[in-house]
Order: C-alpha cells, then structure tokens, then sequence
C-alpha cells in the first residue's frame, strides 16, 4: 500500500513509441469521489461501505485525516472498504500532503470536533490558496488561528458543533472551498446558505458532484445561480461505489493521437459528473476517432492533430495534458480559462510554458492560459515540480520525442501509484 509521505524523487525516462498503440487500461477510481465519499461517510450516523476504493496519496491522507476524527476506516480489503463515523475528539493532527481536498474538505468536518485540529501539508501546501476556506469558518462562527498568513499551517478550534447558516464566500481561487463546505453542511445547526461574490468559480463539475454525492446519502441540496443551500440532516451511512478517475485517463487517452493505433478505457461510466467526461469531445475536435462500446471508451488516432481554442474553466486539470498534445499539432492551440490552476499542485501554466519550450515548443503564457506554436520537438530534462499532472505531460511528450527525462515520476502517486505501470503496459501490449 502506497504510505502518506512526499514520495521519494525518481527519475524517469518517458519510453517512446516505436509502433502503434493498441492497449486496453483499467485505471483506478477517482480521487475526488473517495474524498467526498470518505467525508460523507465519517460524518454519517451509521456504517457505510467504499467499494472500488482508491489506493493513492491523496486518499490515503484523506484516510488519516478521518481516522485522526475517530474514523475507523478498514481498508484491508482493497475492494471494499468499511467505515465507521468519526467521533470528532479534538486536539488532533492533520497532514494534507499536498491535496487540495484534503486542505479544504476536512477543515468544515475538523470544526464539529471537541478540540484544536491543527493542519499542515508539503511546503508548497502552504503556498496553496486557503483564505476562502478559513475566512468562510470564521463567518460561520469558527475560530481558526493562522498567525495571520490565511494558508497553512492553521488550527481550527472545534467547539464540537457548528452554528452554519449563510455565508458569502469568493471561491474564485477553488471550487473546492463550495465542495468542502457543502459537505460538512448536513452536520450544522443551520445546514448552510452559501452566496459566491466574484468572478466565476472554476470547476464547476465538481459542485455537481458534491451536489449529486449529497443527494445521494439523502441530503436536501439546493441550488441557484451562485448559490448553494444544504439543509441540516443526520444521514446514514451507504454503500459508495467509485467510478475511474476519468481525468487520469487524459494522458492514456491523448496517447493514440501521437503514437497512431488505440487505447480503450474499461469501465468508462454512461453519466457521470467528472469533468473527465469532456475528453472524448475534445479529443474528437483535435483529430481523434471516438468510440463507446457498452462500458469502454476507445480512442483511435488520426493522421494529424488539429490545433484547438479551448476554454478549460470546467476542466482545468487536464490542461498538462492537452498542452502537451498541442505541442504535436499541426497549427497553434490556445487554452484559457484556467488562471487558478497557478494556484494548483503547482503554476501549472508556468511550469508547462517552461517546460514545453525546453523542449524546443514556442509556448506564450498568458494570464489564463498558454498559446502553443508547435515547433520541431527535441529531447530534454522534463522538471515535474512535484505535480502529477506535469508528469502525465511530460509522459506524453516523451511518447513522441527520444530522450524526454522526467526529474520525478513518484509524483504520480498523488492519484495514480501505479501510473509507470500502466504506461508501460500500455506501450508493450501486442496488436
Ligand atoms: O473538488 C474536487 O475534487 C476538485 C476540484 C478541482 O479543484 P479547483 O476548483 O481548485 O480546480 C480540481 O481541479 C481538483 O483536482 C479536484
Ligand atoms: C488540482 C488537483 O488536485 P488538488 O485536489 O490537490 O487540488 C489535481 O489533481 O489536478
């Protein structure tokens, strides 16, 4: 099992392909569905059970930090994990690694504890935007201590219940800040009535999915325009079933495009609320022959990849990846709408216009996005930044050009421990 430290480093070079592809993978489940599911169901009033659990960093942290609110989370089983609610003692650890749903999902929850919860996370977690969350607390009655720096580390004193009821929050920066509060909400006095003010909130996918999730254990969700309410519930523990994380598949399902040939995804779900799910449009816009048969997804490549103008507000993390593909198009791509992900695991639109033009792209960074002018590509050292979703970049570039050496493929483990793997399967599987 994959531990909750910062991975080791662990160079790597990305393996070129020498024939079409014609893999099938089957990726683990998502990152952001465990998370939900994992604050639904400690805050449950009766057992629940996880099935097709994710085994990753970032759940696994999510794990410790349920356990340290007196969680017991049985995750022996790899396919079916059970969970008892917490019991929220206070005076508690938290280690949010460098997960985003970490830092802003459990601090709601850590306020229902008898006690301080004192959080931190990588150095750069601490340079991650947690302002929203904590003023948010604040509004709703909380006492958080921050020395005054709104970023980790912080304390949040749990006085064992939380009033809630409206708040008006900027979530800008993070969809996340909405997610974690909506999630915790059922357990307020007053639930929660939650007002956006500011520009638009990215991400929106995953307020759907917070939403649905919430529904799902039986909580009342109502939504309006920038505006979240959840009514106050005490909502027994379920049974969770967790999709494949289809924002992983990015970088599998970018793959026939460079390499010729095909990949199918198993387990591809009819509905979903990933953003994920907007991969096969894309794909199809930049060249790419799609099809569904019953649960799989399969991707075919053309002959050419079409530069593309696409606005990622709703999907921002497969920016790193698609960037990527962009740099072996025929003609310029420009994505935009994603200014906030400079405030992800890290500034992903300056890491990806450095590391791009390193390898020989012309790449314009502007403030919401990049515009890539694909150029001769050429080998290069790939620096990852201890991002995932750079790896997954740089994977792909490699895939197309001889001698792309990532700095850190151990990064990876965030979502997906078995990345290396799969990749590799995916390149050696036979016609
Ligand atoms: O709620 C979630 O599970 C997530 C929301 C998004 O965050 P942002 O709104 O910060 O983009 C996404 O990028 C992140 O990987 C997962
Ligand atoms: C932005 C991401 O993660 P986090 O949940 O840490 O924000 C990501 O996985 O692309």
């Amino acid at each position: 099992m994959t531990d909750t430290a910062a991975p080791a480093e662990q160079a790597w070079t990305a393996p070129t392909a020498t024939r079409p592809l014609n893999a099938r993978v089957r990726l683990p489940g998502s990152k952001s569905q465990m998370a939900r599911a994992l604050i639904l169901t400690a805050t449950a009033t009766s057992p629940s059970t996880i099935v097709r659990p994710l085994y990753s960093r970032d759940s696994l942290l999510m794990v410790e930090a349920m356990r340290s609110l007196g969680a017991r989370i049985d995750t022996t089983n790899e396919d079916r994990w059970t969970v008892e609610p917490a019991t929220f003692d206070g005076d508690v650890d938290i280690d949010c690694g460098l997960s985003g749903t970490v830092m802003r999902f459990v601090p709601p929850v850590a306020a229902l504890a008898h006690g301080q919860v004192r959080f931190d996370g990588d150095p750069h977690a601490r340079k991650r935007p947690n302002s929203g969350v904590i003023a948010a607390l604040r509004a709703l009655g909380v006492t958080v201590e921050d020395g005054g720096e709104a970023a980790l580390p912080f304390t949040v004193l749990g006085k064992g219940t939380v009033r809630g009821g409206e708040v008006i929050v900027d979530a800008s920066q993070t969809s996340q800040l909405i997610s974690g509060l909506l999630l915790a909400a059922p357990r307020f006095e007053q639930g929660i009535d939650i007002r956006h003010e500011g520009p638009p909130v990215p991400s929106a996918p995953y307020l759907h999915m917070a939403a649905h999730m919430l529904r799902e254990a039986g909580a009342e969700v109502e939504i309006s325009a920038n505006r979240w309410r959840v009514s106050p519930a005490r909502l027994p523990g379920r049974e969770w079933i967790i999709e494949p994380d289809l924002q992983n598949a990015a970088p599998f399902l970018a793959a026939p495009l460079i390499a010729g040939g095909s990949v199918t995804v198993e387990g591809w779900p009819q509905t979903t609320t990933q953003p994920g799910a907007l991969l096969p449009d894309i794909l199809a816009d930049m060249g790419a022959q799609v099809s569904r048969d019953e649960d799989a997804l399969t991707v075919t490549g053309g002959t050419e990849i079409s530069g593309i103008d696409l606005d990622l507000s709703h999907a921002s993390e497969l920016t790193p990846t698609l960037a990527a593909l962009c740099a072996f198009a025929d003609g310029p791509s420009h994505i935009q709408g994603v200014a906030h992900i400079r405030g992800h695991e890290t500034d992903r639109i300056a890491a990806l216009a450095r590391e791009l033009s390193g390898a020989g792209s012309e790449v314009l960074e502007t403030d919401d996005g990049l515009i890539i002018h694909p150029q001769p590509l050429r080998d290069t050292t790939f620096h990852t930044y201890a991002d995932h979703r750079i790896a997954h970049a740089g994977a792909l570039l490699g895939l197309g050009v001889d001698g792309v050496e990532l700095t850190d493929v151990a990064c990876t483990s965030k979502t997906m421990p078995e990345f290396v793997a799969v990749w590799e399967s995916m390149m050696g599987a036979r016609p």
